[in-house]
């Protein structure tokens, strides 16, 4: 178990700053996802937490102790990669003996090639045995100790790569996007291995991954971090429901969030020929964005779709049909409305045995929504908290 804390953790390499100031709190015990785009500095967090890079400032505790200072090997920090890192020539038992061996052996004896079982060892064999057997057997791998890597299926190394890990009890795991090699239904099912095996555990996980549902799905909380900035660090439901700016909320959520310009005008907002009345917020006149999820959208009257029911005052947009992506269960509409960005819904498909043919959504059709599903964001992206619509009036543009 640890406690993580980072303050002004600030990196650049080459003129370029890649961290920009990184604070951040990891609870004992927390799973922690750093999700962001590709470049935004993640791994580079990373491995400053686990000691393989240095930061240019800023401060690193665990539990409290600061530990910017200390070598990898002194922050009882364990790293799992995504390309496994495992050594060919060795069993299974072997690799993820290794840490235990390195860590038992003497510096002069900790050669490439390994001089593995060193009369050094001959005490600590039998231990080392044991606590791999233990860990194989959490991973569900105990059967293939006797294997070389090669012998092995990709869910299975990288299952290896965990266990490597974890027979050091390390306090804190970090994870670089340890399921990326890995094919879509294998990732789904090491993920909740890896969900699993947190919740037996005491240990503080920090994952970082560039895929939004593997941070949404395991993670206690989400710290999103853009060009080397944290955005936001909450649990996911919050991202989603709440996002503090409109950079959040087009990062998290597939189809991306709908985002129309709107202008408020004498306490009237008015974005895709719908007019609301607006009370709370800032007042005065503004151009704001509104922002709907895709899945707040109701589409009434297509074959094969399900409505649900909206509450509250509603409002409803004209749309005219784009394209159709049939996803089996759900179906995601993009469509066009005038002088405004393209419009996505996803919605849940109704293929009962009186409907079992394709979507047909007609060429122009109205969307309706709830006004309580509008989020407002100001022209900095900021998040306007506070703000109430009224009731909406029919759609004047399509
Ligand atoms: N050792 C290095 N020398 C120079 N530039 C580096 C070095 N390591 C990382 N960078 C740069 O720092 C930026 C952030 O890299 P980092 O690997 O942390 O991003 P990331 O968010 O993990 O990306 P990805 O998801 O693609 O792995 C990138 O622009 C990268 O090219």
């Amino acid at each position: 178990m640890a406690r993580l804390e980072l303050k002004d953790i600030r990196k650049s390499f080459g003129g370029t700053d890649v961290l920009r100031g990184i604070d951040l709190d990891v609870e004992d015990g927390e799973f922690m996802s750093l999700v962001g785009a590709s470049g935004c500095g993640k791994s580079t967090l990373l491995r400053i937490i686990s000691g393989l890079e240095n930061a240019d400032s800023g401060q690193i505790l665990l539990d409290g102790r600061p530990v910017g200072d200390d070598p990898p090997s002194g922050r009882n920090v364990a790293m799992v990669f995504q390309d496994y890192a495992l050594y060919p020539h060795m069993s299974v038992a072997q690799n993820m003996a290794m840490p235990l061996v390195m860590a038992r052996l003497p510096i002069y004896a900790r050669l490439p090639g390994g001089r593995l079982f060193t009369p050094h060892l001959r005490g600590s064999r039998a231990d080392i045995a044991l606590q791999v057997e233990k860990v194989a057997g959490q991973l569900r791998i105990d059967h293939l100790l006797s294997r070389r890597p090669a012998q092995l299926s990709g869910g299975q190394r990288q299952r290896v790569a965990l266990g490597r890990a974890l027979v050091r009890n390390p306090s804190l795991f970090l994870m670089d996007e340890p399921l990326s090699n890995l094919d879509a239904k294998l990732r789904v099912e090491v993920r909740k291995e890896i969900v699993e095996l947190h919740r037996k555990s005491d240990l503080t996980f920090v994952y970082v991954t560039h895929d939004q549902t593997e941070a949404m799905t395991m993670s206690d909380r989400v710290a999103l971090l853009r060009h080397g900035r944290l955005l936001q660090v909450a649990m996911p439901g919050s991202l989603y429901f709440d996002p503090a700016t409109i950079d959040v909320a087009r990062f998290i959520g597939s189809p991306e969030i709908n985002l129309f310009p709107a202008r408020r005008k004498d306490g009237t907002l008015s974005f895709a020929g719908v007019r609301l009345s607006l009370s709370g917020g800032p007042m005065g006149d503004s151009d704001l964005m509104v922002a709907i999820r895709p899945e707040a959208l109701v589409v009434k009257g297509a074959a094969g779709v399900a409505s649900s029911p909206l509450e509250g005052p509603q409002f409803s947009i004209g749309v005219t049909r784009e394209a159709i992506e049939d996803l089996g269960a759900e179906i995601v509409i993009h469509g066009r409305i005038a002088r405004m960005p393209d419009i996505a819904l996803r919605i849940r498909a109704q293929k009962s045995l009186h409907h079992a043919g394709p979507v047909a959504v007609p060429a122009q059709f109205d969307v309706r929504a709830s006004l309580s599903s509008l989020l407002f964001f100001g022209a900095d992206g900021q998040r306007i908290n506070g703000v109430t619509a009224g009731v909406a009036q029919k759609a004047l543009a399509r």
